[in-house]
């Protein structure tokens, strides 16, 4: 049996773990300082207690170190077996902490991508198959293969059934990660529009550009058909409107129609209106589109008649109108009111339209390069302006006055001009920056900061001062019945561009009175008409603001609107007590 002799610190140690001593002082020696002597016996009697810890030595602590736990201190006692340098890497000043790695001496890049003989392979294959199907739209190979679109699931598989959660709301997820879930309202909503949208086959004779397809090939000599594929109410600073979606065999781009037609929304809008209104609708919304198509499938397109009520049925929503062809059938589209005494008997003011181009700058981010949304905001207000009944029009410009217009109306010859609600559209042309499109107008701004006009500019850059085309626009007033080659005469049209009368008037548009616009702070000046007050207001709104109607946004459906993002999409906003339902 070895002897280990014990030497004072070990005694030490061994007297503090055993001591119930709270101050620890030298120990005495035990005769022979031999291990086996036996510990000094705790003094009889006395009351145990712990020591202190704040105490100069720490019984636990020193324990702790030498039961080989290295570099423990009170604060990290328990982090685990001490590594060299452990926290070191919490000290970036530290240029020579142990913790951080070497970098490589040469970076490895390794390309995800198949190689580029196999890339070759299959965009020959794909060119193959296409061209198997000449029915189906071009698409180039680099643009397919270099931009690939993310399909979300349920758009690849239509019939892929949606996840019903416990409380029966309907969740849809994209890709086969799961992202964050948003309920919908467990309606069959995707089959519906998926019958609703055979596009494909709108456009007889012709290739149709799906809006999908990235640079498609698209024969312009075609003459230009328009669709519109859906339509819906939108309430504006300037009253309600049915914003139209159209698609076209011309370019890749939605274009859309912006209706203000109050007879169509309420009764008293329409007593107030002559007799002989007739309601602005889309032809190819409101036909049908395949035999057996449903109620649902129009109205989620927009294809009904009156004003959709929330969580009712609705008489007039459910009753399709009839194809146009005769005026009895068009009086019809009005049946959602006929059991009023509606209408004065006299002619209708021609409707208002605005061919307006887009402008991202001015509408958007309220440019003061430009006057675009303060015309956008302007145009709209004009329309839906009460209109007194013509007395008279004047042949300005050269415009032939309309037949309807020289004899004053019965009312005027009594002397009261009666006001009738304002008609018209805004067609809202994708044609950004005068067609040459929004990269380039930013280049044109660059060159326009260089000192050079607008026109320059565009010339400089190898465009046309104006590259519109108004065929398309004329289309979609002829889908909406107001070329005046039916039973509408023409129209007023708003602009100051005498091309946009002449490229509407090649394309078979009437227009029977050109209506001027001038800039609002041209009219607020000093030698403008001052005393005004709708131009006084405008005055001391803020310069450069294009929202449209300039003011704050409210009513109860904006109020809805806030609520549901709170309430079912987790928005961190308290919804104030007087907005709460
Ligand atoms: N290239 C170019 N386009 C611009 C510039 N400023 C505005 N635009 C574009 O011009 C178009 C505005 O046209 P419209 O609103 O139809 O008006 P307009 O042709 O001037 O004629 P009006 O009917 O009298 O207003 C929009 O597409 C704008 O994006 C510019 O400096 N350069």
């Amino acid at each position: 049996m070895s002897h280990h002799t014990a030497s004072q610190a070990d005694l030490d140690v061994l007297a503090l773990l055993t001591s119930d001593s709270a101050s620890l002082g030298p120990l005495a020696p035990t005769p022979g300082n031999n291990v086996s002597a036996s510990v000094p016996p705790p003094s009889g009697g006395r009351k145990k207690s712990l020591p202190r810890r704040d105490s100069p030595l720490d019984a636990l602590l020193i324990s702790a170190v030498l039961a080989g736990s290295g570099p423990v201190t009170r604060h990290h006692f328990g982090h685990g077996p001490a590594r060299p340098g452990a926290y070191a890497s919490c000290d970036e000043s530290r240029p020579s902490s142990p913790s951080r790695q070497p970098l490589p001496s040469k970076v490895v890049m390794r390309s995800l991508q198949a190689p580029r003989s196999e890339r070759l392979r299959l965009q020959q294959e794909e060119q193959e198959r296409s061209a198997e199907k000449p029915g189906e739209p071009s698409t180039s190979p680099a643009t397919a293969t270099a931009i690939p679109i993310p399909t979300p699931t349920h758009a690849r598989d239509s019939s892929a059934p949606l996840a019903k959660s416990p409380t029966g709301t309907l969740s849809l997820s994209f890709g086969s990660r799961p992202k964050r879930r948003m309920s919908i309202d467990p309606a069959p909503v995707s089959q519906v529009l998926q019958a609703a949208s055979p596009v494909a086959n709108y456009f007889q004779n012709t290739t149709y550009a799906q809006p999908t397809a990235l640079f498609p090939t698209i024969p312009t000599s075609a003459k230009p058909q328009v669709r519109c594929m859906a339509r819906t109410r939108i309430p504006t600073p300037h009253g309600e409107l049915f914003l139209h979606l159209y698609h076209n065999n011309q370019d890749n781009k939605e274009h859309l129609a912006v209706v203000i037609d109050p007879v169509q929304l309420s009764p008293d809008a329409k007593k107030a209106a002559p007799r002989s209104r007739r309601e602005i609708r889309s032809r190819t919304l409101d036909e049908k589109w395949r035999e057996g198509e449903t109620e649902m499938e129009r109205v989620v397109r927009g294809a009904y008649v009156g004003r959709l009520v929330p969580g009712g049925e609705n008489d007039q929503a459910s009753r399709a109108p009839p194809d146009r062809g005769s005026i009895a059938e068009e009086g019809d589209l009005m049946s959602g009111m006929d059991d009023l005494d509606v209408g004065m008997d006299t002619d209708d003011i021609l409707p208002l339209v605005r061919i307006h181009s887009e402008c991202f700058t001015g509408e958007t981010i309220g440019s003061m390069r430009c006057d675009c949304g303060e015309q956008l905001d302007e145009a709209l207000r004009q329309i839906a302006l009460a209109q007194p009944l013509p007395t008279h029009r004047s042949a300005a410009d050269g415009f032939p006055t309309p037949a309807s217009s020289r004899s004053p109306s019965p009312a005027a010859a009594l002397g009261a001009i009666p006001h009738v609600p304002g008609r018209g559209v805004v067609i809202y042309m994708r044609q950004e920056g005068r067609g040459i499109g929004l990269l380039e107008k930013i280049r044109a701004y660059n060159l326009q900061d260089l000192g050079h006009d607008t026109v320059t500019a565009n010339l400089m850059l190898g465009h046309g001062a104006d590259e519109r085309k108004y065929g398309v626009a004329a289309e979609i007033l002829r889908d909406l019945g107001l070329a005046g080659d039916g039973p509408e005469k023409g129209i007023r049209l708003l602009t100051n561009n005498p091309e946009k009368v002449e490229g509407l008037a090649a394309e078979g548009v009437q227009v029977l009175e050109r209506v001027g616009m001038t800039p609002r702070d041209w009219k607020c000046g000093d030698e403008g008409e001052g005393g005004d007050a709708e131009y006084e207001e405008w005055r001391t709104r803020r310069a450069g603001v294009g929202l449209i109607g300039a003011g704050a946004v409210r009513g109860p459906e904006l109020d809805k609107y806030l609520r549901t993002k709170v309430e079912r999409m987790g928005h961190m906003i308290d919804i104030p007590e007087a907005h709460r339902r």
